[in-house]
């Protein structure tokens, strides 16, 4: 199969969004929305950095990685559209292999109802993944960092944590292992982002949202030095799965404020609209915790403070750094 047979194979028959003019087929895309803000990013997924066949499958690859950039667009409060895909192809890899990774990302493309509109194919040494998304939003309603302010209140979804230990699992653990924590292991392999539960905050006049790729510590330290305010976590307040309790309590610790790619969101609301993200948050299923308080500005660097029992100490902004 050559770059053009495989596009082939790969192209929607059918597309779902109703904004698409122009999808796979010529020089570039088409799409147009008269009434909405266009969100968009690009993230870049890479052999032996973010995955490795040791711990993830074809199908788990695509869906991974997709997975992320959709959570970049729950971050933003956007609704997903569209999604472009760099590929690059080793020779090693099967022609099986690859219609799994494009099922994976196919399949949390359809439960976020997302149209792949293009991307790029050429061989190289390692599997490189580099997926654009498209996404809309109400005017004026993108979420970002900058929007916290002293007296907030700070929120995470999910349980943190989880994909780090199950990444953890997969590298040092023998099959036995690996079964009883079955469920930390999928957290890993298929996260869930929560685009509609962000996006059903929508009568929340602010908030800011970030989501956790890096681990907990750096994506609050983003929302306090973009906010120029004080983040001040409550450590026995984090949420995290019962199955973590097995572990040492430093590794739990670890996982939990560093671990990253859990895709779930962190974010800050007034006070007053707290008992609205509950209300959104039961009815998009989605678990959501009060986590800590937002308050002024300080010296300190980075702004971001871990109360634990009766001890204040500072949160270092380590989490996975790229280029270290
Ligand atoms: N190589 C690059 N060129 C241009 N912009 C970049 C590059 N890398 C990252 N960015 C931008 O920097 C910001 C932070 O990126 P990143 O930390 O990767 O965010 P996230 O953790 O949400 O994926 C984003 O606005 C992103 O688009
Ligand atoms: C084989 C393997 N080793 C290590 C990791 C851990 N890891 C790789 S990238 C990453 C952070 C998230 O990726 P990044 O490219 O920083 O995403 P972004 O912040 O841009 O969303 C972590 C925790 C992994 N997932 N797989
Ligand atoms: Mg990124
Ligand atoms: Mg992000
Ligand atoms: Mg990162």
């Amino acid at each position: 199969m050559d770059e053009f047979d495989f596009i082939k194979s790969i192209q929607q028959k059918n597309y779902v969004q109703s904004s698409l003019i122009k999808g796979i087929g010529d020089d570039a895309a088409v799409f147009r929305q008269n009434y909405k803000d266009t969100v968009t990013s690009v993230d870049t997924f890479v052999e032996d950095i973010h995955f490795s066949r040791n711990t993830m499958l074809p199908f788990h690859i695509g869906y991974r990685a997709l997975a992320a950039n959709i959570s970049d667009m729950a971050a933003m409060g956007c609704e997903p559209a569209y999604y472009l895909i760099s590929i690059v192809i080793p020779k090693h890899w099967s022609e099986k292999d690859l219609a799994d990774i494009y099922l994976g990302m196919k399949d949390i493309a359809t439960e976020n109802k997302m149209d792949l509109i293009g991307g790029d194919t050429v061989s190289g040494k390692e599997l490189v993944l580099s997926i654009t998304v498209i996404g809309f939003v109400d005017k004026d309603k993108s979420r970002y960092r900058s929007h916290a302010i002293s007296g907030d209140i700070i929120f995470v979804t999910g349980t943190l944590g989880d994909s780090a230990a199950g990444l953890h699992i997969l590298m040092n653990h023998e099959k036995e292992t690996q079964e009883k924590f079955k469920y930390l292991i999928d957290r890993h392999r298929m996260p869930t982002p929560r685009p509609v539960f962000a996006n059903n905050l929508k009568s929340i006049s602010r908030i800011a949202l970030n989501d956790i790729s890096d681990g907990i510590a750096n994506e609050a330290a983003e929302i306090a030095d973009a906010s120029k305010v004080t983040m001040n976590i409550e450590y026995n307040s984090i949420p995290y799965h019962d199955l973590l309790k097995g572990f040492d309590k430093d590794m739990q610790k670890e996982w939990k404020l560093f671990g990253g790619e859990d895709f779930e969101l962190i974010g800050t609301v007034p006070k007053k609209d707290w008992d609205i993200v509950k209300k959104v948050a039961e009815s998009t299923k989605t678990k959501v915790t009060a986590i800590g308080y937002v308050t002024d500005y300080t010296d300190s660097n980075p702004n971001v403070f871990l109360h634990e029992d009766k001890d204040v100490s500072i949160l270092d902004k380590s989490g996975y750094t790229h280029l270290k």
